[in-house]
């Protein structure tokens, strides 16, 4: 229940309206008492050391079922209330992979409602991620495919492991299924417009110095150091003022946010009539066999 209490709320409230400092206000002394403490959630750990952490851990490869979309959106909405958070930095408990993306096993021989609340799940964790008013860096310590180029996305700065055998990019096209258009448009705003067009359709996975390349990441650093440079690069992000940086934020993210905020329920409908599609199912069924073969 309160999962779904938090999955209806909309993160749009946060970034744009100044009812959340108000909120932030009420919540004060209850936070102060409260937030300095770790989190101690099941798949999304909570680090609150010299910067933010949320790490990924859904073992093997931090695939977003509906239980980590949902623990994330949670978590999220937690930091987001909390006066002592001001940034986050989202990475992988697992060398190696940061994160697989969604997860397909959700996507396959499910209920419609099923679909249904696993794609509001989806929504919600980008509404929130992308809609945060915190300072949000992404330390990409491996592969991040979908999903978790999306997620990446989100961040307002991304570093990446220096290491050509990590990719990330939005490869869907190659699972016979569609980035939807939130997930273009935030690759849009991220790297423009002609390279989103051609690396959507061919579903392109960019190797790290190809990502660097074409900006879909901000940084190459050697495995060792990703965390420890996004720790650095959060101090250098949190020297500008909250306000200043979080107007212009806002400014650059309402359109994109306020798109989905208003075909949400119209898009939900959508992927579950495309995903319920015998053609797909046979798709996404026969994308998992080759994995599960590739070994
Ligand atoms: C008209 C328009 C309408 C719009 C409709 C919308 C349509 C839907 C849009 C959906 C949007 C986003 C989709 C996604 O995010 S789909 C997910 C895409 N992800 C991938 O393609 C990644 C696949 N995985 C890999 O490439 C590799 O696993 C890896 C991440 C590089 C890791 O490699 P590895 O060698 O370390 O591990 P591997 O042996 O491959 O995998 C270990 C086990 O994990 C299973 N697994 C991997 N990825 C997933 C996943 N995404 N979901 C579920 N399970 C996954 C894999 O099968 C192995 O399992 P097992 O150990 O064999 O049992």
């Amino acid at each position: 229940m309160a999962a779904q209490a938090v999955l209806r709320s909309s993160a749009p409230a946060r970034l744009l309206s100044g009812s959340f400092y108000i909120r932030k206000g009420v919540l004060a002394s209850w936070q102060h008492y409260q937030s300095r403490r770790p989190f101690s959630n099941e798949k999304v750990l909570v680090e609150l050391d010299e910067s933010t952490v949320m790490k990924m851990k859904n073992p093997p490869v931090n695939s977003l079922s509906l239980d980590v979309l949902t623990e994330f959106s949670i978590s999220l909405e937690k930091l987001e209330i909390d006066r002592g958070c001001r940034g986050v930095i989202l990475t992988s408990a697992f060398p190696k992979i940061f994160s697989a993306g969604l997860d397909i096993t959700e996507m396959c021989g499910k209920s419609a409602e099923h679909y249904a609340a696993f794609w509001r799940a989806v929504q919600e964790m980008w509404l929130k991620l992308y809609g945060s008013n915190m300072v949000t860096i992404a330390a990409i310590n491996g592969s991040s495919p979908a999903g978790g180029c999306l997620m990446a996305m989100c961040c307002d700065y991304r570093i990446m492991a220096d290491n050509p055998k990590f990719a990330i990019g939005l490869n869907e096209t190659q699972l016979g299924i569609v980035a939807p258009f939130w997930f273009k448009e935030t690759m849009v705003n991220t790297v423009g417009n002609r390279v989103t067009e051609q690396s959507l359709q061919l579903g392109q996975m960019y190797p790290a110095p190809d990502a660097l390349k074409i900006g879909l990441v901000d940084k190459l650093v050697t495995e060792e150091k990703v965390q420890s440079t996004a720790v650095a690069a959060m101090s250098q992000w949190l020297a500008v003022p909250d306000h200043a940086r979080q107007i212009t934020k806002s400014i650059m993210r309402k359109p994109t946010i306020d798109n989905l905020v208003k075909h949400r329920e119209a898009d939900i409908n959508n992927f579950v009539s495309f995903i319920t599609k015998d053609s797909i199912q046979k798709s996404l069924q026969v994308y998992m066999d080759r994995l599960k073969q590739k070994k």
